[in-house]
Parts: C-alpha cells; sequence; structure tokens
C-alpha cells in the first residue's frame, strides 16, 4: 500500500476551469488538495483568497491543505477554519510567537503545519516540533509555481527525520516545488511523507494520470 500523500497544487490550476480541476483531483488517486495563499508582502507574488478558497471548499471531497506564505498570519487563522482548511501552515519567518501559532491552529481543529524557506536551518525546529503536525520544506523560493527544485532539499529532509525521531515525534515531511517524477523516489527515500506537485500534474496532458504516476513512483 503507498505511504506517500499526493497533494497537488492548485496554484498551477486552470482558473477559467477551476470547478474541473478540483474535481479532477477528487476523482484522482490524490490525497490532499494543496492550496497557496500568497500575500504579495511575504512573498513578492499574490495568488488568490477567501472568495476563490470558498469556490474551492464548495467542490473539494479532499483535505484541503492550506499554505499561508502571508506576514502576521494569527489574523486569518480562524477564517481559514471556517473555510473549512484541514491543515494550517504557516511560515516559521512569518511568526513571531510561533508556539502560539501553531496552539492557536489546533485550538481550531485544523492540524498544524509549519513551511521552512530553502535557507531556513530545520534545527531551528528542535524545541517547538513536537507541536507541528507538517512540516513544508520549500524546494524552491516560495512566490510562484515552475521553478527548479533545491538540490539540498534532500539534506534539509534527513535532518529533520533526525530531528523528528530523535524527539520522538509524529511530525509528516512535506516538500513543495519543482516535485517532479524524476526526485519524488528520491524524496520520499530521504523520508518525505507528503508530496506537492503543481506543474508537473496541472501541466501535463493527463493531470490524473500524472498523480497516479507519481504516487506509484514514491511508493
Ligand atoms: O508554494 C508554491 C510556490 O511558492 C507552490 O506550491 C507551487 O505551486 C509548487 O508548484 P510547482 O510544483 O510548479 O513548483
Amino acid at each position: 500500500m503507498s505511504k506517500t500523500k499526493i497533494a497537488p497544487s492548485l496554484l498551477a490550476a486552470d482558473f477559467g476551469n477551476l470547478q474541473q480541476d478540483v474535481e479532477m483531483v477528487n476523482n484522482s488517486n490524490a490525497d490532499w488538495h494543496h492550496i497557496d495563499v500568497m500575500d504579495g508582502v511575504f512573498v513578492p507574488n499574490i495568488s488568490y483568497g477567501m472568495p476563490v478558497l470558498k469556490a474551492i471548499q464548495k467542490h473539494a471531497t479532499k483535505p484541503l491543505d492550506v499554505h499561508l506564505m502571508i506576514v502576521d498570519p494569527d489574523r486569518y487563522i480562524k477564517t481559514f477554519a471556517d473555510l473549512g482548511a484541514s491543515i494550517l501552515t504557516i511560515h516559521y519567518e512569518a511568526c513571531t510567537h510561533l508556539h502560539r501559532s501553531l496552539q492557536a491552529i489546533k485550538a481550531e481543529g485544523m492540524l498544524a503545519g509549519v513551511a521552512l524557506n530553502p535557507h531556513t536551518n530545520v534545527s531551528l525546529l528542535e524545541n517547538v516540533i513536537q507541536d507541528i503536525d507538517v512540516v513544508c520544506l520549500m524546494s524552491v523560493n516560495p512566490g510562484f509555481g515552475g521553478q527548479s527544485f533545491i538540490e539540498n532539499t534532500y539534506n534539509k529532509v534527513k535532518a529533520l527525520k533526525e530531528l523528528i525521531n530523535k524527539k520522538n515525534a509524529k511530525t509528516l515531511i512535506e516538500i513543495d516545488g519543482g516535485v517532479t517524477s524524476k526526485n519524488a523516489a528520491a524524496l520520499t527515500n530521504a523520508g518525505a511523507d507528503v508530496l506537492v506537485a503543481g506543474s508537473f500534474v496541472f501541466k501535463s496532458e493527463n493531470p490524473t494520470q500524472t498523480i497516479e504516476e507519481l504516487k506509484n513512483i514514491a511508493g
């Protein structure tokens, strides 16, 4: 049985046919819908906000994995819970009181995720790893889809896995950015549990088949 979760990133979806792309994910072998919310301040891009998330939520049948690339994410924790997020990921670099923010996410009944930019060392999570359900390692600089995978991510996955094991934590490791069939197996072998894939899925000829392919390769 396959253990790696696949989370297609709707950032690469066709927004003229959003419902169709959400339903494709529903009917595929994917595990989560990955949704990137960008504010144009934390990252140099603005993606979409609450009305679009509401439209996605209306049609989605799989858990919504919402990744906030925004400053001061505490302001919106309740809003995203009300919009149906199952997993809410905030950036380490955007939080002053990360421990408090994680508790606030859990208090709203969501799984708590922390994303790390490519330059951020995983050791910074040492004192909070047991409170994190998912660590999202950015394998590109956040803000845009379609970028090339940063190879140092493998070292970060291994270091994070060691930290999780050392602390007896149950944290999942998610990889976001530049995931393709070429690096999926190496990532899971290094310790990744969840693979986010945007362009590789939605820009392919047959996205359902591409998800299946990733699922098989990732194992
Ligand atoms: O967070 C992201 C970029 O900031 C994304 O999840 C991005 O959509 C990944 O897409 P791709 O698979 O095309 O790299």
